[in-house]
């Protein structure tokens, strides 16, 4: 699913009245309906419901909701916040209507006139939608923190009034901080960043069938993947396969005290349906990787605590493996150091670089050039500041990613709540599965095991990375469903995997 800008979403709105074709009223009466039948499967009919209304067509959709509420005979008050000298033709219009059904209308000009908000009472914000352009200030600025102070349920239409839907606000801002979003059609890239989580709430998107020739057709690299898609991706195996079929993937992993990494990892891979498994390990973890992971072949490294590519074991090189993931537990002794120095330039194929290997290239970025083309590289927000530089807000951070991908012909997964694959032609695919349960250590690994199957088994990077992280998110989600995010861990998410 596309993310548009505020421009492209208001010319969807044009392209919807002119092609549909569709009176914009009556658009905006959709766009309420929808919103009105969310909110009555949420809310009983006896919920004392307040609509905060400003003068533009956010304001028009809380008029509209408050006459389809008082229908349904929920005890509905409005207030009208008259921020701006004009109103929008569609408000105007749904406040006539509204006119015929209620008297209980009261505009907001000063202080005195917000009303007071109890515990029991539903705010509805309507102030401000996506056409919101500059800081709230003056009457608005008082309302909506009023509203903020108040501890009344708090749904906004569309966006949070206050909140830019693309573009950073400054840090004094005065922004809704919602329980709810209810936007409408497609995702707002504002809804998807980490610094606006305060002002989004849970949010939910409601489908008000907006011109769908003028979606597919409008250019933008930000997209929002959606479950059919992920699934989309998914191969159906051959009944004739064999394990050569699935590919063969090296995982190079740990260090004393962090072989649990490696573990993870390796158990991850064989979970997403490599075929053949060899970790390369320190020499402390041969014992452990062989009782952990019966199922994988193990590489002792001559170096007893960390990787230094040196193996007394006889095998492939590295560049004959289908694929090779590098990083979890790994450290960064110089000698690993010095192997990622002679392994990089040997291999051709795309590997996936995690944690510790993605520290020592941000060290020694002249190795960037070294990796295979369409190479997954899976920093956390830390790691990757490291390979580029600190930003100012989560709009510069995404052009850095863009820009680093793109430079580096590498798919960057950049990790957190709805983790961003970031391609080398300047795509952005926003992943919707995950919960906070996954913030324990841990599951990044899991992650770069199912990359590294992913790619054995045939998937092209962007692919992998996409279909990757959804059904690592979702594994989370299940665990999340069966006994609450708190106290989940990686080995829980491993065994939730699932591939249908
Ligand atoms: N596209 C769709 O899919 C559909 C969209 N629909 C709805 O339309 C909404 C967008 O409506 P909209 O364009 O009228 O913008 P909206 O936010 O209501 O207000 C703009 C007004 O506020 C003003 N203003 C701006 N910032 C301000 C501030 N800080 N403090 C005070 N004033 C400020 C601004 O003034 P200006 O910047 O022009 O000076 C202008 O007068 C959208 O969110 C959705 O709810 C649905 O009905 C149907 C389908
Ligand atoms: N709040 C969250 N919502 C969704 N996913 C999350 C959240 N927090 C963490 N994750 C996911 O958990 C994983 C954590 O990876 P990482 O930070 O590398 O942990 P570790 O290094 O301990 O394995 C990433 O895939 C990330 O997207
Ligand atoms: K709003």
């Amino acid at each position: 699913m596309k993310i548009l800008n505020v421009d492209q979403i208001r010319a969807l709105d044009q392209a919807t009245v002119q092609h549909e074709p569709i009176a914009p009223i009556n658009l905006m009466e959709r766009a309420a309906l929808s919103f009105v039948n969310w909110f009555a499967d949420q809310f009983p009919h006896s919920s004392p419901t307040k609509i905060f209304c400003g003068l533009g067509n956010n304001g028009g959709d809380g008029l509209a909701i408050a006459r389809l509420l008082l229908e349904r005979e929920y005890p509905v008050e409005v207030f009208v916040v008259r921020h701006a000298p004009r109103e929008s033709d569609d408000f105007m219009h749904n406040h006539r209507r509204l006119k015929l059904v209620t008297d209980k209308i009261r505009y907001i000009e000063q202080v005195q006139d917000i009303p007071t908000l109890r515990h029991n009472e539903i705010v509805i914000d309507a102030i401000l939608g996506s056409g919101a352009s500059r800081p709230a200030e003056g009457i608005v600025k008082t309302t909506i923190e009023a509203i903020n102070r108040a501890p009344a349920t708090v749904v906004s239409v569309d966006i949070a009034s206050g909140l830019y839907a693309d573009k950073p606000n400054e840090p004094g801002d005065i922004i809704i901080e919602p329980d709810y979003t209810l936007t409408f059609q497609l995702p707002k890239l504002a809804l998807l960043l980490p610094k606006n989580g305060r002002y989004v709430g849970e949010w939910h998107m409601l489908d008000i069938q907006l011109h769908k020739r003028f979606i597919d057709q409008a250019p933008t690299p930000y997209y929002f993947t959606q479950p059919h898609e992920a699934r989309l991706l998914l191969r159906k195996r051959d009944r004739f396969s064999n394990k050569g079929t699935f590919g063969h993937a090296l995982l190079l992993a740990g260090s004393y005290g962090k072989m649990g990494a490696a573990v993870l990892s390796a158990r991850a891979c064989l979970r997403a349906g490599v075929g053949l498994l060899t970790v390369q390990v320190p020499r402390c973890g041969y014992d452990i990787l062989q009782i952990a992971v019966p199922e994988a072949m193990c590489r002792p490294d001559t170096h007893e605590t960390v990787l230094t590519g040196q193996t007394a074991v006889d095998g492939p090189e590295p560049a004959a493996y289908t694929t090779v993931g590098i990083g979890p537990g790994l450290g960064k002794a110089p000698e690993t150091l010095a192997m990622l120095r002679t392994l990089l330039p040997t291999l051709a194929k795309p590997i996936v670089v995690d944690a510790d290997a993605l520290n020592l290239l941000a060290e020694n970025r002249d190795l960037l050039k070294k990796l295979p083309p369409n190479s997954i590289l899976t920093p956390h927000p830390k790691e990757f500041e490291r390979l580029t530089q600190a930003w100012a807000n989560d709009y510069e951070k995404l052009d850095l990613l863009r820009d680093f991908a793109q430079k580096n012909r590498v798919v960057v997964v950049l990790k957190g709540a709805y983790s961003a694959v970031a391609t080398p032609n300047g795509e952005v695919h926003f992943n919707a599965t995950g919960n906070p349960g996954l913030s324990t250590g841990g599951t990044g690994d899991v992650l770069t095991g199912i990359l590294m199957a992913l790619l054995a088994q045939g998937y092209d990077a962007v692919e992998a990375a996409v279909l990757g992280v959804y059904a690592h998110g979702l594994a989370g989600d299940r665990v999340a469903e069966q006994r609450g995010p708190i106290g989940m861990t990686a080995s829980d998410v491993i065994d939730a995997l699932r591939w249908h």
